[in-house]
């Protein structure tokens, strides 16, 4: 949002957050995520065409658009626990959407959600009686944390999707408005831009359990893992992004993602499709594993002395970023100190 008040200065844009303390941060010095670039461009535009408010319902009621970007987490509980999307936030956003308008209005899926589940989300907002007209679009994100405004100055590709009818497409035609810059990829139904983030995640990811993999067999073996990831990357046909070997990927969406896509492909009659892709999150635990018996291995001190001391052992994949990998890894590590 920040980067499209920077570039449309004409456009209002309320960001409203039902969390008092990130939206205090919002309008503090010190924001709540550090993003490199973020700063200057808050800064530039806070209190001119870019607002932070906890009043949800009175901005959405008078937007034109709603971007809808709340968190979708892997359910906890409940049918496909651990697996599928949870998807109370972006209902409870739905409903509200429904119940404050009283014009007609664009939502824009931002948050990543299962295709066919999010068929709910447009009942839910064409189930009113006011005769309001939601039109819904799919305007999946590929920011990764840590680059997020370059890669919004900079997008590889920007996709819309929305449902081939004329008011759909003319939906559509009102978000490119907003879009800059970037190749706009033909529309088409819903469902292909539903599927299309967990897919991509999917596939990166994999790349990086190949890769993980890959120097398993190098270490075993003797050879450099550097020169043999390096060799295949410059196949053109793979390309050298998320080729880095690691302790295993983290991040908030990958693991999310392909579980979604497990069960999707499970729900689906397609029980290999959905093995083939619960593989690279197998190996990407292993990885894990691997990370952490070797550190342990090497301090014998520590595995031969069970005194449930705290000793943390982080890792940052790449620079700025305002997390790491730590937490998967600290469980890990207390798992196989303790037995
Ligand atoms: N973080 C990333 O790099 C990317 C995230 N996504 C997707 O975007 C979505 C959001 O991700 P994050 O920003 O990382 O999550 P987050 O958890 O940091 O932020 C979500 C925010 O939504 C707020 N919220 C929840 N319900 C609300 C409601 N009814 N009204 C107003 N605010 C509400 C929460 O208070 C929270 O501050 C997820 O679906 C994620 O998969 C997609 C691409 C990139
Ligand atoms: O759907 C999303 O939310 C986003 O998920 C990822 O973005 P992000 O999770 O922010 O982080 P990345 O920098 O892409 O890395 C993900 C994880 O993979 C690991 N990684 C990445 C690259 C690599 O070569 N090796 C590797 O182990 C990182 O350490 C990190 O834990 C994707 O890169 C974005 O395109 C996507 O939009």
């Amino acid at each position: 949002m920040a980067v499209i008040v920077l570039k449309c200065p004409e456009i209002e844009v309320a960001v409203v957050d039902i969390s008092v303390s990130r939206i205090a941060a919002w309008n503090s010095d010190t924001l709540p995520i550090y993003e490199p670039g973020l700063d200057e461009v808050v800064k530039k535009c806070r209190g001119k065409n870019l607002f932070f408010s906890t009043g949800v319902e009175k901005h959405v009621s008078e937007a034109d658009i709603v971007f809808v970007s709340v968190n979708t987490p892997t359910k906890t509980q409940g049918l496909g626990a651990g697996k599928t999307a949870d998807l109370t936030y972006w209902e409870s956003a739905a409903r509200m959407i429904a119940d404050v308008s009283k014009s007609n209005k664009i939502v824009v899926e931002k948050s990543t959600v299962p295709v066919k589940t999010a068929e709910a989300i447009e009942k839910i907002l064409n189930h009113n009686s006011k005769g309001i007209d939601f039109q819904n679009l799919s305007n999946p994100e590929f920011l990764a944390e840590g680059t997020a405004i370059q890669d919004l100055f900079n997008p590889d590709r920007v996709l819309i999707g929305g449902r081939e009818t004329l008011e759909g497409q003319k939906a559509i035609e009102a978000l490119i408005g907003f879009v800059w810059t970037g190749s706009y990829a033909p529309t088409s139904g819903l469902p292909s831009y539903r599927s299309l983030l967990p897919n991509a995640n999917a596939f990166l990811a994999q790349k990086i359990s190949s890769v993980n993999a890959m120097f398993a067999l190098c270490e075993a073996t003797g050879a450099d893992v550097s020169q043999v990831s390096h060799a295949v990357g410059k196949d053109t046909r793979i390309g050298s992004k998320f080729l880095n070997v690691s302790v295993g990927f983290g991040g908030s969406c990958f693991q999310k993602d392909i579980l979604n896509l497990v069960y999707i492909c499970k729900c689906n009659g397609l029980p290999e499709v959905a093995n083939y892709w619960k593989q690279v999150i197998k190996i990407n635990d292993y990885q894990k594993t691997r990370f952490v018996n070797r550190i342990v291995s090497s301090m014998s001190e520590l595995a031969n002395n069970d005194v449930g001391s705290n000793i943390i052992i982080g890792s940052i994949f790449k620079n700025n970023k305002n997390k790491t990998n730590i937490d998967e890894l600290r469980t890990e590590i207390r798992f196989t100190v303790k037995t």
